[in-house]
């Protein structure tokens, strides 16, 4: 037994001397691949998609296609930071879900800093001070994040990347309190996903909607008688205990987010287009405009309405498509589109999520 198990590791050495040279190899690829883009932009969504992609589909196993993907972001990330750190904000403080998504599309290799708010991160990519933003754009039990949607119409920024992250939300309290929470903290998303939770296990409790989950978990460490709703890594921030666990209404519960540049993404094989536009106010417009995709079949993954800002039930309509605009298909469909719509802009095409 003793000497099977030094054989195995020193098997396991030898391979790690190996797999040392081959990631610095990779590296010193990255960096030449970095000299010959001479300034211009360092991270492509589109080829980080396609590596992610290739490796998840020739993984010989017997580890997962998903650990073998978030093994290679990681050393994807480590190369890109030699060409160039990454800065890429999102909606802070630490510890939040916006913090775990930026986290998984860049890796830990970025350097990720927290915003006030959403506006704050969409300000901060418009300047310049960061490379990058992450912003959530909807939760499978939650729905839509109106702020991210309305800064998306306005702002002079393009959509490329998409994150899916799947959101367990837990119960913490300051550790060793007693008496029940009268309070609950949490942001209004995450009561939204935990609302049948609370009816059931807290439903005298008020129910108090703050600006993130880690302030949440903040307020709930200085008061006995609160409790917040926040996930692992806000509870760790504030040392607060788990009282329960995975308290979401629906056991998919998931949060998409979206990536926010000054550019979006070439086509990686596999892409989505997001875009928004608003018809003619008419019986029947609605129909009549998104009627050019169903025609170049180009498949339609989500839509989503918000009242216009600037006319009486008058709606901007959020739209997502499967495939790039330069695709034949979609670039057809979007050309027939701009003659019937009131209002168009691309958002932007991107790959789809890998991870
Ligand atoms: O292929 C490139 O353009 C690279 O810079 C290399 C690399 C990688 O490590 O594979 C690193 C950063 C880019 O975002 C994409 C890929």
């Amino acid at each position: 037994m003793d000497k099977a198990l030094q054989q195995h590791r020193a098997a396991i050495d030898a391979i790690d001397d190996e797999m040392l040279k081959l990631v610095n190899a990779r590296a010193m690829h990255a960096q030449a691949i970095g000299a010959l883009k001479g300034g211009g932009l360092i991270y492509r969504p589109e080829r980080e998609a396609q590596v992610l992609r290739r490796v998840k589909e020739n993984n010989p196993g017997p580890l997962s296609g998903e650990s073998v993907a978030r093994l290679f972001r990681e050393i994807m990330s480590a190369c890109l930071a030699l060409e160039k750190p990454l800065k890429v904000a999102y909606l802070g403080p630490e510890g939040t879900f916006s913090q775990a998504a930026a986290i998984k599309h860049f890796g830990h290799a970025a350097h990720t800093e927290g915003c006030a708010s959403i506006d704050d991160v969409f300000r901060n990519v418009e300047a310049g001070t960061v490379d990058y933003g992450v912003v959530p754009v909807e939760n499978s039990t939650g729905g839509a994040v109106g702020t991210t949607l309305d800064l998306l119409l306005e702002a002079p920024l393009k959509v490329c990347g998409e994150v899916d992250l799947r959101v367990h939300q837990f119960l913490l309290r300051k550790p060793g309190t007693m008496a029940k929470a009268v309070k609950v903290y949490s942001h209004a998303q995450s009561l939204a996903q935990c609302h049948e939770w609370l009816n059931q296990h807290l439903p005298g409790a008020e129910r108090i909607p703050v600006v993130s989950n880690t302030k949440a978990a903040k307020l709930a460490s200085e008061d006995e008688n609160a409790a917040a709703i926040a996930g692992e890594a806000a509870a760790e921030v504030y040392g607060l205990e788990k009282v329960a666990q995975n308290i979401e209404d629906e056991p998919n519960n998931t949060t998409r987010f979206l990536v926010i540049a000054l550019h979006d993404a070439a086509p990686s094989g596999r892409d989505k287009t997001s875009l928004v536009l608003s018809s003619k106010n008419q019986p029947g417009a609605v129909y009549e405009l998104l009627a050019p995709f169903a025609r170049f079949g180009v498949s339609m993954s989500k839509l989503e309405s918000r009242p216009s800002r600037t006319g009486l039930w008058e709606y901007m309509f959020f739209v997502d498509v499967e495939g790039h605009h330069q695709d034949e298909k979609v670039a057809q469909a979007l050309a027939e589109l701009r003659d019937k719509a009131a209002f168009l802009k691309i958002l932007g095409s991107y790959p789809a999520a890998v991870l």
